[in-house]
């Protein structure tokens, strides 16, 4: 899970503070010594730490102390904003040329992801209307441009490739030409990657770079490479130039040290990170909600984005009318853990919840295993006893228990939890009916 250990490790520092009522300057100097050692113990390149601790200390002795904080909320506080600062305050987003097709070339180490990441953000760039070209300039590892084609396919974006026999720098004009022609608006190189920087390698990047001269020459780097993934990205920068970085893996065991080092050491902004090997698995980097991840004061944000992106609001409304007159059914019921499932992974999803970093997560013992049971005993089910519940006796619980491939005890515990959800739900919308009208957040599913 994402920066798992340093998000334990500042929460226990800081929630020490929370509590106190004055804080003296021993205080803050403790929680600045374990804050230290968290983040060089998340492989937070020495400098940035030094300069991190520096501005937090002075902050948090010479800065006013807001009337509604008491003092260790106010240390919270400064950290969250400096956290912020430090992955570069602001979301970076893409830019496009002002006369198309905006060019976007994709360079990084083998095995950092960029292939898969050309992939990913060719479906982003789709999901914004623009029509992507991905192009094939990874001549040298043999399966690459097969790789690109397939990733192409999963994301229905045409593959520009002539073979391994041309230069890459041949191919990059040759795409750009191609997607003049059938009106492509975006191109995306994948260019070829080397285990370890070399003269040879930047120089094909460089006279690719002034062959079509990209919008954006994007660095994508493994975060789980921590340190290494900081050097790679300032070597990359000195040679070619880079406009910003796509940090791949954070959903692995990273320690974190990647994602809040590179921009502090290259100046140039994280635009996107890769949290998983599914094409879905992408999403713009937030520093701010970032921060808020580590701090362990959830995202509600990119929670609200991503139900936003993936739940049907009519579907939305049509629950809420059940909801209000009772009607909610199993059908019903799977399909909300159907749209809750594209949402990804349980356990990332829930992660995004204030309160539900580290050691709550883990105490739940989330499991999208237990998704797919429910799943099926619900498929296992009849028409009429997905909407009619009361239905299901004993005899039916014993059939359903063995078209699912479960145990009665599962049966049992799902019956429950779904009758005790539509009690809740009920509860949920006569309290909403009592209150005041206002343009409120509704939950999307039950249960949560
Ligand atoms: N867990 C996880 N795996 C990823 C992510 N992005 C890429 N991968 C995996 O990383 C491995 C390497 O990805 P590729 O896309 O082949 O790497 P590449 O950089 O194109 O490699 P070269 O073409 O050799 O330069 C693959 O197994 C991907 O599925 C991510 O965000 N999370």
């Amino acid at each position: 899970m994402i920066f798992e250990g340093l998000s334990e490790k500042l929460q226990n520092t800081l929630s020490k503070l929370k509590s106190k009522g004055k804080l003296t300057e021993k205080d803050v100097k403790e929680a600045m010594r374990e804050v230290k050692l968290a983040l060089l113990e998340a492989d937070v390149n020495f400098k940035v730490v030094k300069d991190f601790i520096k501005r937090v200390s002075d902050r948090a002795v010479g800065d006013e102390v807001m009337e509604s904080l008491t003092p260790g909320q106010h240390v919270i506080k400064i950290v969250n904003e400096e956290l912020t600062a430090l992955m570069g305050s602001s979301q970076s987003k893409l830019t496009f040329s002002s006369k198309p097709p905006t060019i976007y070339m994709m360079v990084g180490l083998q095995g950092s992801g960029k292939t898969t990441t050309c992939g990913k953000l060719a479906k982003h760039l789709k999901k914004q209307q623009k029509s992507p070209l991905l192009v094939a300039c990874d001549i040298y590892r043999p399966a690459a441009i097969q790789q690109l084609k397939t990733v192409g396919g999963q994301v229905d974006v045409p593959v520009f490739s002539m073979g391994d026999g041309t230069s890459p720098v041949h191919i990059s004009k040759a795409a750009v030409e191609h997607a003049n022609r059938q009106g492509l608006d975006t191109v995306i190189i994948d260019t070829a990657g080397r285990l370890h920087i070399d003269e040879l390698l930047m120089e094909e990047l460089q006279q690719i770079k002034a062959a079509v001269k990209p919008q954006e020459i994007l660095l994508v780097v493994d975060s789980m490479t921590g340190q290494d993934a900081v050097n790679v990205a300032e070597q990359f920068h000195e040679q070619i130039g880079i406009d910003g970085v796509i940090l791949t893996k954070l959903d692995g065991d990273t320690r974190g040290g990647a994602a809040l080092s590179v921009r502090a050491v290259t100046q140039k902004p994280i635009k996107f990170a890769g949290i998983g090997e599914k094409i879905d698995e992408f999403e713009p980097f937030h520093p701010d909600r970032m921060a808020s991840r580590i701090l362990g004061m959830g995202d509600m944000l990119s929670l609200i984005e991503k139900a936003q992106s993936n739940i049907d609001l009519k579907k939305a409304q049509e629950l809420e009318k059940k909801m209000r007159t009772q009607q909610f059914t199993f059908d019903d019921f799977l399909d909300q853990l159907q749209q809750m499932k594209n949402m990804g992974p349980l356990s990332q999803v829930l992660q995004m919840i204030p309160g539900m970093g580290g050691k709550q997560l883990k105490n739940l013992e989330v499991d999208d295993r237990e998704l797919v049971h429910i799943e099926a005993i619900i498929q296992s089910m009849t028409r009429e006893e997905r909407s009619n519940p009361g239905l299901i006796n004993g005899s039916r619980r014993k059939r359903i228990a063995i078209g699912s491939g479960t145990s009665i005890q599962q049966v049992n515990k799902l019956l429950k939890q779904f009758e005790q959800t539509r009690k809740m739900m009920k509860q949920f919308m006569d309290m909403e009916k009592g209150m005041k009208k206002g343009g409120r957040f509704k939950m999307p599913f039950p249960g949560m």
